[in-house]
């Protein structure tokens, strides 16, 4: 388990390289200005970006062995996990969605600025963007796990993979999940947080009305 900023930095280096890091070193400059002007991330988390942040969305790599999928992060917020990921893996084509127009703004100038070429900000409701095959679709502090799963399931195939951090709720959203839903998805341990959890999911999610 990550205990402090030390250990979640080495986290993140493990899995990047040093270009990576300088990328997320100005990630973090960045959000602390901008959090000064509007409300991206609590100030407290702050303190302690790379264990709450950084390493938090990072760890999802772990499960995505892919070399250059498609993936959708949807209500991206600052850039979690999306942003961190297109940081991590520049090579990846990272889809961040986002409705609200300061954030939109504020992806569009970090995704711009930190060069990252293969990412792109869709500024819109997630219900309002045209379907794609996404290898990867990943969601932090989105939106209940059916709605969630109702918004997304077009994005999804039988190859996709679904990692959700879900925080404390995610053993028992994983419960509540109808059982076809509860068979796609099983629950990891999140490594930044012993009380939290992430839904790791694989195939396309079938809605029926
Ligand atoms: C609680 S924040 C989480 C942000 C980020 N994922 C994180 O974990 O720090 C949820 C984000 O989803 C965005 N959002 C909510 N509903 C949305 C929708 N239907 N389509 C696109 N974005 C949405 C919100 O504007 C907000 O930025």
């Amino acid at each position: 388990m990550i205990e402090d900023e030390d250990q979640a930095r080495r986290f993140v280096a493990q899995r990047s390289d040093f270009k990576a890091m300088a990328r997320l070193d100005r990630f973090a400059e960045a959000l602390a200005e901008e959090n000064r002007h509007q409300n991206l991330v609590s100030s407290a988390s702050l303190e302690h970006i790379w264990q709450r942040h950084f390493a938090d969305s990072a760890q999802l790599l772990d499960f995505v062995p892919l070399s250059e999928p498609e993936w959708i992060d949807l209500g991206s917020g600052a850039g979690f996990p999306g942003l961190v990921i297109a940081c991590m893996r520049p090579e990846f084509n990272v889809t961040l969605v986002e409705s609200r127009k300061k954030r939109i703004i504020w992806l569009e100038n970090m995704v711009q600025s930190l060069g990252l070429v293969r990412a792109r900000v869709v500024g819109s409701t997630l219900q309002s963007v045209s379907g794609f095959r996404a290898d990867v679709i990943s969601a932090r502090a989105f939106a209940p796990l059916p709605k969630l799963i109702d918004l997304s399931a077009r994005f999804s195939t039988s190859d996709t993979i679904w990692v959700l951090p879900k925080g404390q709720s995610a053993a028992q959203e994983w419960q509540e999940l109808p059982r076809r839903l509860q068979q796609m998805f099983h629950v990891k341990q999140s490594q930044t947080d012993a009380s939290a959890g992430i839904l790791v999911g694989s195939g396309k999610a079938e809605i029926r009305s």
